[in-house]
């Protein structure tokens, strides 16, 4: 790869292009920096230069500062490896230069590169090009000034919700906001700058330095509330996450003590937030998420995904209306079958109303929305299926019932077809036992509802061949999933690691711990809701369906709760018939319900597993590790089974399909965090008190006394029994 580095050319008009180089999106490395520094100086010296444009090579201006110096930072705790570049290089060295500078820009240009943009006199965009400030997503604030400059160019609450809800916007918006001076085309813009540059020389148009400014703040009583609001606003919402309260503060430092006195608190803040946990995590989960889509002996072999341009559904129920509906959002034509017209129209409503849904809210255009339908058939027999790409079998989970169909569509569809299921239980080896296209066979995981939830998980087994798998993870990245390969194992990778979880709940409520207090502990943790109203949600049949599934794969290590078949037996169904353990009423938040208590009561009392017959005592944070440990240890045989390429891609798995906080970067992430000592010698006790449910794996074992961290890859010479 090319080093970074930064071009400078002048040209005959006398205005110098300062380009950033450092492909793929010019991410603003320590070089890169330097290198402006080093151009700068050097065309405000120069007598040739009269203005100067800063532009990014390869039609992407810049993806903001380098975050793998963040990961510097985060291994070896130096914060002073973070350059100056606030006050050195945006205020001093742009905005206050003695020349006019233009920032072009093209594509992208995101955290400190648009920072670096506000510090320049105007801003010239092409069209479709996107802008945002997503440094709350890493864990931190804007720190070249953004927090500063950025209401003042488009006003403090448009300002307020780019920066907290890291929302970009495109560049015509941001001319009507004031961010953006003029759109042009891509072959104008330099020529345009250019212009633009040496008519601020010659004063033809404004010298505007955004850190000057105070037109668009308002009155200070008025960005007070408005401030006001927002920190409210981001208790609620982002109770964990210190980076919000901290950037509402250095944006009203600013606005009562001006710009500058803004820029050096944000700087100081920028550095304490680098070092923040929350900040680890969300790196930790960005270049997580990234490597992801690195596959040894699929991604790195030469072949070439194909393209998918029709796909077959099969089943219309819940999970294949929403893949159905992701597929056609992504502009592939889908034929949805059904074995009755009744169940076929159902099927359709359903997708017709998650597509409305997204119009209603305005996340797609009422054009978008009905080109998307015009791309769905419903259909009731195989004839449509001679020309599909790839099929997702989606039908309920019976294991003759999907031999079948694998059969017909071995017979039906074309021989590059992609012959996919989105089993959550069944071996896909059996799946396709009936079938001789056990290479084209694959599993297709979608987390309900499928259209929403970010995680796909690609299941493989020994003979899927690296075609089917490259070529479902493009379809993957094209419907807008986060597509993460597994291995063939009981619940793959997600649903396996997680099912300690609901167990580990459970067990608590029969030692005596009040159900909702593990619910409201749980959720201050970070999950979006607890273990018990999330079985509520989910419905108890689906309990019990996948609780026997992992008794019978895992049956030394899984705790057998008689609650949910006692609520099932007292007419209880969760969410789907308004009674669980939470009441469910039309317009009111879920309630607590009191009358679950006698069945909790004779739940423990058949367990009977309460030492001397009384409650346990526990504190929040055993909750909380009591609960997760357990996820922790079947993590660490998912890792030792070769389930995973790497440990990371379960904490991504952990993060976007069971919404495990991503500030405490996934599941394994947060372990490592507390230490694999810590967690071992916690789980080896408890396991002799509450026995084998607890059992430390022999992979967490060696991992933690011999000091080993749980990421570091598992040896060949391990007991590893890769399925990848
Ligand atoms: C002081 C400042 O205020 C602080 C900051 O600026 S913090 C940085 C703020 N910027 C961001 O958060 C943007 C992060 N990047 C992204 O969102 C996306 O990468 C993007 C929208 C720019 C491009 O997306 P896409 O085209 O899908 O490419 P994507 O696969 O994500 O990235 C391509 C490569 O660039 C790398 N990359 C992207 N942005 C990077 C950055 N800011 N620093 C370092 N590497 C970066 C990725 O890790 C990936 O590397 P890989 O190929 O080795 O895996």
């Amino acid at each position: 790869m090319a080093e970074p580095r930064v071009n400078l050319d002048v040209g005959n008009d006398g205005v110098a292009i300062i380009t950033i180089c450092n492909p793929p999106v010019n991410a603003l490395a320590i070089p890169i920096i330097a290198g402006l520094k080093e151009k700068f100086n050097e065309a405000t010296r120069r007598q040739d230069v009269k203005a100067i444009v800063l532009t990014g090579k390869g039609g992407r201006f810049s993806g903001g500062f380098d975050i793998t110096v963040f990961e510097k930072v985060h291994k070896n705790g130096d914060v002073s490896l973070m350059p100056d570049v606030s006050v050195d290089l945006v205020v001093n060295a742009i905005e206050d230069c003695k020349k006019p500078v233009v920032a072009a820009v093209e594509g992208l240009a995101l955290g400190g590169g648009l920072e670096l943009t506000m510090g320049c006199h105007a801003r010239i965009a092409t069209p479709k090009t996107q802008l945002g400030l997503p440094e709350l997503t890493l864990g931190v604030i804007p720190g070249f000034g953004g927090t500063q400059r950025l209401p003042r160019l488009i006003g403090l609450s448009k300002a307020v919700e780019m920066m907290l809800l890291s929302k970009s916007i495109m560049s015509e918006e941001g001319r009507k906001l004031g961010l953006i001076d003029a759109i042009v085309t891509s072959e104008e813009l330099l020529k345009v700058s250019r212009q633009w540059a040496l008519d601020i020389a010659a004063r033809r148009k404004p010298w505007m330095r955004s850190l000057h400014r105070t037109d668009k703040l308002g009155s200070l009583s008025e960005a007070r509330e408005i401030l006001k609001t927002a920190k409210q606003q981001a208790k609620k919402t982002s109770p964990n996450m210190p980076q919000h309260l901290v950037c509402l503060d250095v944006i009203e430092e600013g606005i009562i003590h001006g710009g500058y006195n803004g820029v050096l608190k944000e700087a100081k803040a920028f550095k304490d937030l680098v070092l923040s946990d929350t900040s680890k995590g969300l790196v930790h989960v960005f270049f997580a998420q990234r490597a992801t889509s690195k596959v040894p002996n699929v991604t790195d072999v030469g072949l070439k995904p194909m393209a998918v341009k029709k796909a077959a559904v099969i089943g219309g129920g819940l999970m294949g209306s929403g893949i159905a509906t992701a597929l056609i959002l992504a502009n592939i034509n889908v034929v949805l079958k059904e074995i009755n017209p009744e169940y076929l129209l159902k099927g359709i409503k359903t997708i017709e109303a998650y597509v409305r849904g997204l119009v209603s809210r305005g996340k797609l255009t009422q054009d978008k929305a009905n080109k998307a339908l015009s791309m769905l058939k419903g259909v009731l027999d195989y004839s449509e299926f001679k020309d599909v790409d790839m099929v997702i079998e989606a039908v309920i989970e019976s294991i003759p019932l999907k031999q079948k169909i694998f059969s017909e569509m071995e017979k039906v569809c074309p021989h590059h077809c992609i012959l996919a299921t989105n089993t959550s239980t069944i071996d896909l080896n059996i799946v396709g036992e009936k079938t001789s296209s056990e290479d084209r066979i694959i599993g297709a995981h979608f987390f309900s509802p499928a259209h929403v939830m970010p995680l796909l998980e690609i299941v493989r087994t020994e003979k899927t061949s690296a075609q089917a798998i490259l070529d479902l993870m493009a379809v993957g990245k094209s419907i807008k999933k986060v597509p993460v390969v597994v291995g063939n194992c009981t619940g793959f990778a997600v649903n396996r690691a997680f099912f300690p979880y609901a167990q580990g709940a459970h067990l608590l409520a029969n030692l005596g711990v009040d159900i909702f207090r593990i619910d409201r502990v749980i959720s201050s943790f970070g999950l979006p809701i607890g273990p018990f109203q999330l079985q509520d949600l989910a419905g108890y049949g689906v309990a019990t369906a996948v609780g026997k599934e992992f008794a019978k794969a895992f049956p030394d290590r899984i705790f057998q709760s008689p609650l949910v078949d006692l609520l099932l037996k007292s007419g209880r169904n969760g969410k789907n018939n308004g009674k669980g353990y939470y009441i469910y009423e039309k317009g009111s938040k879920p309630k607590p319900d009191p009358s679950v208590l006698p069945i909790i009561e004779e739940s423990k009392r058949l367990t009977n597993i309460m030492p001397g017959g009384k409650p346990i005592s526990i504190t929040d944070k055993e909750i909380v590790e009591m609960i997760l440990f357990p996820v922790v240890n079947e993590s660490c045989r998912v890792l030792e089974d070769g389930i995973v390429v790497r440990a990371s891609d379960l904490d991504v798995a952990s993060v976007l399909g069971m919404s495990f906080p991503s500030y405490r970067g996934g599941i394994l992430f947060w372990a490592e965090t507390l230490g694999p000592k810590h967690v071992y010698t916690s789980l080896k006790k408890w396991s002799q008190i509450h026995g084998s449910f607890y059992k430390p794996s022999k992979f967490l074992e060696e991992r933690a006394t011999k000091g080993i961290p749980l990421s570091a890859p598992v040896s060949s010479s391990s007991t590893s029994r890769s399925r990848l």
